[in-house]
């Protein structure tokens, strides 16, 4: 499981409007060739409702069978029918509790449009949800965030690599989201804990590349 985001200097991965254009051109390949190399790749309803994003391997030469399945954790399964992430350029999860209402449900699976798992009972169960993919032969997940889905992922202990984009911009704003949110740890004794990789430039960009210990 491989945590990749870009974020400013001071962290952010978007302002407080959404607004998240962070990495470079250089950067932005690096992106697609990782997507490429990885069997699913995952993020939480907020970013698809923020980004509406295709999560293809669109941006280097590549055909269908090298996207990834395209997982959302969607409690309510509030994924709008009509966005792209449910488009038929690749297949997708939508991961849901058992809140999410059945009408909603049935709207996803509608045509084929994505394969519903219910996992948990408020939220969605990340454990639950990596059984559930581990059992569809999905070995390599990449997560592309938001905030909140990065620090349940952490928390549960199921990231193994964080590779990170630092753009040389400066942000600021205390409602603008953090590569990491959720509630935070309240020491910092109980911080996650990396070891350091790699890191390397990219144009004016730094990738800096740790394991989860
Ligand atoms: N720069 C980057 O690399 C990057 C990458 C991805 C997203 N973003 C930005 O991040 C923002 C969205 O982040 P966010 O933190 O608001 O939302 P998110 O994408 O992390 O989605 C979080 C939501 O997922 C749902 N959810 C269900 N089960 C959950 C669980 N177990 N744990 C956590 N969430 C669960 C909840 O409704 C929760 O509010 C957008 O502005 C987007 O542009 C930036
Ligand atoms: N690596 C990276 N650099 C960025 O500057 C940025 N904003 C994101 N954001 C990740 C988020 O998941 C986006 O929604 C998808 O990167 C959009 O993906 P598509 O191009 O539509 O496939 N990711």
């Amino acid at each position: 499981m491989i945590l990749n985001a870009a974020m400013t200097l001071d962290g952010k991965i978007a302002t407080r409007t959404g607004s998240s254009e962070i990495s470079g051109q250089e950067d932005l390949l690096r992106v697609h060739k990782l997507r490429k190399e990885m069997d699913a790749i995952m993020v939480g309803i907020n970013t698809v409702m923020v980004d509406d994003p295709r999560l293809t391997v669109h941006k280097i030469s590549a055909n269908s069978n090298d996207n990834p399945i395209r997982v959302v954790v969607d409690s309510k399964a509030r994924t709008p029918p009509e966005y792209r992430i449910l488009n038929q350029e690749a297949p997708t999860i939508i991961a849901v509790s058992s809140e999410a209402p059945s009408d909603k449900i049935k709207a996803l699976e509608e045509d084929g449009k994505s394969e519903v798992i219910i996992c948990g009972d408020k939220q969605v169960d990340l454990n639950c949800l990596m059984d559930e993919l581990g059992n569809k032969g999905i070995k390599t997940l990449m997560l592309e965030g938001g905030s909140t889905l990065n620090y349940s992922m952490l928390s549960a202990g199921l990231v193994n690599e964080v590779r990170v984009c630092i753009a040389p911009m400066i942000a600021g704003g205390n409602r603008a989201k953090t590569l990491v949110d959720g509630d935070g740890v309240d020491y910092m004794k109980e911080a996650f804990r990396l070891k350091f990789k790699k890191s390397y430039n990219l144009g004016a960009d730094l990738i800096v590349e740790y394991n989860v210990l």
